[in-house]
């Protein structure tokens, strides 16, 4: 199939941590940019590298809603190439060629059992998405486990939406894990994200797994996912880097 390329504008830039900010940008091309949530977009950025190094894909933070605007969600990487390029370069009102919608990490048709989002950092983009349409749409769904990994409190990603989602939307749970904090504030999960989703499972019930970040993460979730029975075919990857 040809690829499509898009040209997206810009609209809005926010700060969501000291390294981590939201884009929002209009598909003008588009009358509405159909997508499941999940899915993801390649931007082809002018980084001078050989053309497929220039593209860099970015999970939709925002829930498919009938628009043509999306939003990203992501984190600088010290001497990454296209990052760098992004927080320095792209500005309110900048153009940004990019294709899409790409990916099948997207949610199962039935959704029987018990559903574990696993994710550090940026990976909570296509659960974002996720949860916000399922809630935007009142569809029916078992219980959902966001479970949330970062160093610090100060790193945790739309942590006031993710809370104020638990709360009215019956059978999603959102537990955000820190791996460094140590403000006796922080009453949360302490630790690694696996450890919340082992004791969560205890009785090993019938569950799909959704793993979104990075290597070291998901191949240790895959790992002591099937340490305790899961099948592969009942973890579904979104691999960062
Ligand atoms: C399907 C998909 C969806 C993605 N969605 C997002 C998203 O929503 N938000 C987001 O921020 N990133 C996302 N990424 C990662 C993104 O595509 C880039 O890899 C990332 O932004 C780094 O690009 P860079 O050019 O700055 O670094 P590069 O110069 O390309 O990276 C250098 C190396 O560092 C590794 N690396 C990159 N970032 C990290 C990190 N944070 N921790 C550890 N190692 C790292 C890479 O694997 C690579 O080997 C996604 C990747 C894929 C494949």
């Amino acid at each position: 199939m040809l690829e499509q390329w898009y040209t997206g504008v810009v609209t809005k830039i926010v700060n969501e941590t000291y390294n981590t900010r939201r884009f929002w940008i209009h598909i003008p091309e588009k009358e509405a940019f159909h997508f499941k949530a999940g899915q993801f977009v390649t931007l082809d950025l002018p980084i001078h590298e050989k053309k497929n190094k220039r593209w860099r894909s970015y999970s939709i933070a925002s829930h498919p809603n009938g628009s043509s605007d999306i939003e990203l969600v992501i984190v600088l990487l010290d001497g990454g190439a296209g990052t760098t390029y992004i927080f320095n370069e792209i500005k309110e009102g900048s153009e940004l060629i990019l294709r899409g919608p790409l990916g099948n990490f997207i949610l199962p048709e039935t959704m029987d059992r018990d559903i574990f989002l696993i994710c550090t950092g940026t990976g909570i983009a296509p659960f974002r998405s996720m949860a916000k349409f399922l809630h935007k749409n009142q569809i029916a769904h078992p219980n959902i486990h966001l479970i949330y990994g970062s160093r610090y409190e100060k790193d945790i990603l739309y942590k006031d939406e993710m809370r104020a989602l638990a709360a009215e939307m019956p059978g999603f749970h959102y537990h955000p894990t820190l791996s460094r904090e140590d403000s006796p504030d922080w009453t949360g999960h302490r630790g690694y994200v696996h450890n919340v989703y082992e004791d969560l499972l205890s009785d090993r019930r019938p569950a799909h797994f959704f793993l979104c970040g990075w290597k070291v993460m998901i191949d240790e979730a895959k790992q002591r996912i099937q340490a305790m029975g899961y099948d592969r075919h009942d973890i579904h990857l979104e691999l960062y880097g």
